[in-house]
């Protein structure tokens, strides 16, 4: 049995139920699809995972999991066989018992069965107890009148069971932070849709394998929309040689594919856009130009890595997994961008151009 733990939704009063369940569904779902046999109970603060050991880890990255540990279910009286048995042949330098009574009906408290247990390993043993920082640590949990005996607490991604908080559409270009962008929306409950503009380059080859990668935080596949970058951007290119222009490309660039992805998140019924922009982190991702872009867009624009510092984001896609995807290829250089770019867009200048773009049809 696997016992998996999660806070936040927990102290989501009125919505509780609903929420452990969509955490049960999805992890039945992920299990599913990775071919593993799994069967969710939800007891009490717990949701109990009749599966094999080596879905531990796939339950750890479900959106919602806090901790999770495999477990041995069992009667109280019958720990201190099991103890004896599946210890024997350790010896760690230190343990300690940490109990925890989900079940207040039954008639021992947590700091008994701690006290019990812990004396019975002591006499058996003769191992010595250290609460504050022990190697071993002998986990027990009494649910529904039994008791779940476990030594190791895996740490979940935590956050929201996905499909709580509705669809975004999610920019994923190929390069390290647009995945993480879209990995923390999924995991605050965000069911993602990936979209990536093809430009002909090796990123197409990164979206698609970061977009696998992400699936495994997903109770579904992750959809992944391509698009042909050349047709999208050529129009708005031509306005911008005809001004005599080129240096605003990155820009209209970002917003040609903002405004195609609110047009694909307006079809879907996604409810905003997701980039992976972070404030002064390039040259291009200025206060000024993300004010143009965003102001050129009816729709909702979320970028959750705007506060965050490159080694922070690195950092998280390492972790999940991504970073790996974006090693794999080499890294290709824009090739629509010009020598010049505009780092510090001025607005009434912006306003000339867009002016030239809404007699095109472009705005
Ligand atoms: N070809 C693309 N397809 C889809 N989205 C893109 C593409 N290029 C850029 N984006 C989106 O615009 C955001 C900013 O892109 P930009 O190239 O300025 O930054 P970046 O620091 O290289 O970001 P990233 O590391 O995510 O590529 C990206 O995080 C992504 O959300």
């Amino acid at each position: 049995m696997i016992i998996v733990r999660y806070g936040e939704i927990a102290i989501k009063r009125g919505k509780r139920k609903e929420f452990e369940k969509k955490l049960a569904d999805n992890i039945e779902k992920i299990l599913k699809r990775k071919g593993i046999p799994g069967k969710t109970k939800i007891s009490r603060g717990r949701i109990l995972v009749d599966a094999p050991n080596e879905a531990t880890n796939i339950i750890a990255k479900t959106p919602g999991v806090v901790s999770v540990s495999p477990a041995e279910v069992m009667e109280y009286e019958e720990i201190p066989n099991y103890l004896k048995k599946t210890l024997m042949g350790f010896n760690p330098k230190s343990f300690k018992v940490e109990t925890q009574r989900l079940d207040k009906t039954f008639l021992k408290t947590s700091l008994e069965i701690n006290k019990e247990i812990g004396e019975f390993v002591v006499k058996e043993f003769g191992w010595k107890v250290d609460l504050e920082n022990p190697e071993l640590v002998i986990g027990i949990e009494i649910i529904d009148g039994k008791a779940y005996v476990f030594f190791e607490k895996i740490k979940g991604v935590g956050g929201l069971p996905v499909g709580t908080q509705g669809k975004v559409v999610a920019l994923i270009s190929g390069g390290i932070d647009s995945p993480v962008a879209a990995f923390l929306m999924l995991k605050r409950g965000a069911e993602v849709i990936a979209l990536h503009f093809d430009q002909g380059t090796n990123a197409k080859k990164v979206v698609e394998k970061v977009v696998e990668i992400l699936s495994d935080y997903s109770p579904e596949p992750i959809e992944l929309i391509v698009e042909n970058h050349f047709e999208i951007l050529k129009p708005y290119v031509s306005v911008l040689a005809k001004l005599q222009k080129r240096e605003w490309t990155c820009i209209l660039c970002k917003i040609a594919m903002l405004k195609r992805a609110a047009e694909i998140a307006k079809e879907e019924g996604a409810l905003g856009i997701v980039t992976g922009d972070s404030l002064g982190q390039v040259a291009s991702q200025t206060l000024s130009n993300l004010f143009i872009e965003t102001i050129s867009v009816d729709y909702p624009i979320y970028r959750p890595l705007i506060g965050f510092d490159k080694e922070e984001i690195v950092s998280i896609a390492k972790r999940i997994g991504t970073y790996d995807a974006f090693l794999e290829y080499p890294y290709c250089e824009c090739p629509f961008r010009p020598n010049r770019v505009i780092t510090q867009g001025k607005i009434t200048e912006f306003y000339f151009i867009r002016d030239e773009l809404r007699k095109e049809g472009l705005l």
